[in-house]
């Protein structure tokens, strides 16, 4: 079995009756969600709310009921995958582009869970490319003044054109190799005309769930 099967798998653990829950996406939460599908195949009642196109239709496909901020303004809990966890909890997120969904149902949870495998863990973020979402107008400026930050900005491509989000922007890959003060990085790229949401997730993180090839641990925040 895969380590991020293993994870993702693992965090159905959490999901209790009657809880609204917050589904990620990506490779690793593919496997949650499967597994969540047979839950409510047998029985078992929530309401999930999706972080993207892609898992919506992943869920609607297995049959699991869906809800909407229009009806519920808290989740109980948001399971989700990160491209890099740091010691701190901090993440980076959104190699799959759903980066600004993701942030505004973690921040609408009660609790968050990561699911990742141990190649995910870093002491310093910054290998992986931030995905930063930005505004399509006026794009070219908002990628010179985030190369300004000390990093190389790449345009997100999807067969020669730029890749759109689900909320029809656009995102810029950003290559700071080490990011050594995340909240301050965050908040610098915010005010920033332009730019929507940035892929740093701080401090949101309740426990991450690692799947590795033989076996999984939980690490708890504190
Ligand atoms: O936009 C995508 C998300 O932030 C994913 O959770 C993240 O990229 C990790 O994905 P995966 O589980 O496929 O490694």
């Amino acid at each position: 079995m895969i380590s991020k099967q293993l994870a993702g798998e693992k965090a159905v653990e959490f999901i209790k009756a009657d809880m609204t829950i917050g589904l990620g996406t990506g490779s690793t939460v593919y496997w949650t969600i499967h597994r969540l599908g047979k839950m409510v195949k047998n029985g078992l009642q929530i309401r999930a709310i999706p972080t993207s196109k892609q898992t919506e239709s992943l869920a609607k496909e297995l049959g699991i009921p869906m809800t909407s901020f229009s009806e519920v303004s808290q989740l109980d809990l948001t399971i989700d995958g990160a491209d890099e966890i740091d010691t701190h909890f901090n993440l980076i997120k959104g190699g799959g582009g759903a980066l600004l969904r993701e942030k505004l149902v973690a921040a609408a949870s009660k609790r968050f869970i990561i699911a990742a495998d141990d190649s995910n863990l870093v002491h310093t973020l910054g290998k992986f490319p931030l995905p930063v979402e930005v505004v399509p107008f006026a794009w070219e400026v908002t990628a010179q003044r985030i190369a300004s930050l000390n990093c190389k900005p790449v345009l997100r491509m999807n067969n020669k054109k730029p890749y759109i989000t689900d909320n029809g922007n656009f995102i810029l890959d950003c290559s700071f190799e080490k990011i050594e003060n995340p909240l301050d990085l965050s908040e610098k790229l915010k005010l920033i005309p332009g730019v929507v949401e940035t892929g740093l997730f701080i401090d949101m993180a309740d426990l991450i769930i690692v799947g590795s090839k033989n076996d999984i641990r939980l690490i708890n925040k504190n």
